[in-house]
């Protein structure tokens, strides 16, 4: 697993996205009546990672609905950005449609704005979608707050460029559809995969738009990026001892620690 994902990990847990695998989790604590709060009685404080198109958006909007918590999505607030007319929406705009990550800077910047306004109306908890993507948003996420579930979904690359290709938004009342229906035979002992299309109802059905980024060069760009963050971070251990002691410390930033002690030794 990610080191990214692991620096903001009170309680992990990782699901295998489709549609029949997701189950709240035990950790959770939810209360069967409430629901919305942990065992501290505070509300949930969670975060959804996963690549483009796995279905982040989807369960983080439901879950916030359930649990009366804001869903928080960083590519959301990018894209009110780009929607506006404000000083930021041309840098943006060249960063997203190539399927570039927008700076840490800007994200955050983006991010405590969404979360102030959200505070000064009262709300409480979270639910990320799309934060932390980077090393340094965890741990500035790490610092500011307590993450106290990340929720890691996962799916097969190819069906994720079929589910972010199939995604369809209704530019009236912005509902999220998709249209793709996956459906691979089971082969060589490996389980089938089966996910219904979501499709929009009749109202919505001709006013149906693609988001920019959703083009089939720009998604595979996302993949990639999304892959190479999370292998730059991940530590094979092939190497023994002598070769990933010192890649591991060097991960988590402690590789002076490591000097000290033998110096000291
Ligand atoms: N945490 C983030 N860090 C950097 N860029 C982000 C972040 N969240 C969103 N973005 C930008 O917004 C775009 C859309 O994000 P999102 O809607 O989460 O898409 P997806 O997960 O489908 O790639 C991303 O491709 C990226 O350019």
């Amino acid at each position: 697993c990610s080191l990214y994902a692991a620096t903001v990990r009170r309680r992990g847990l990782s699901l295998v996205a489709s549609e029949g695998d997701l189950r709240l989790p035990s950790s959770a604590h939810l209360s069967p009546l409430g629901t919305r709060k942990d065992l501290t009685g505070r509300n949930v404080q969670w975060a959804f990672l996963g690549c483009p198109g796995v279905g982040k958006g989807t369960y983080a909007s439901r879950l916030s609905q359930l649990l009366g918590v804001p869903h928080i999505a960083t590519g959301d607030l990018v894209r009110e950005e780009l929607s506006s007319s404000g000083p930021l929406a041309d840098q943006l705009r060249g960063i997203v449609n190539q399927g570039k990550l927008v700076s840490d800077e800007i994200i955050v910047d983006l991010l405590s704005k969404r979360v102030e306004k959200g505070e000064a109306k009262g709300e409480s908890g979270f639910i990320l979608d799309g934060f932390p993507r980077t090393l340094r948003q965890a741990e500035i996420l790490e610092r500011v707050t307590d993450v106290d579930l990340v929720i890691n979904l996962k799916l097969r690359e190819d069906v994720l460029l079929e589910k972010c290709l199939g995604r369809r938004i209704c530019s009236q009342c912005g509902g999220n559809f998709n249209i793709a229906c996956i459906d691979i035979k089971g082969e060589d002992g490996k389980p089938g995969i089966y996910m219904a299309p979501l499709l929009p109802p009749e109202g919505c059905a001709s006013k149906l738009v693609t988001r920019s980024d959703d083009t089939e060069e720009v998604v595979k760009e996302r993949l990639r990026i999304y892959n190479e963050m999370v292998r730059s971070v991940a530590l094979s251990a092939a190497g023994g001892i002598p070769e990933s002691w010192p890649k591991l410390l060097h991960a988590l930033h402690l590789d002076g620690l490591n000097r000290e002690q033998s110096l000291a030794a």
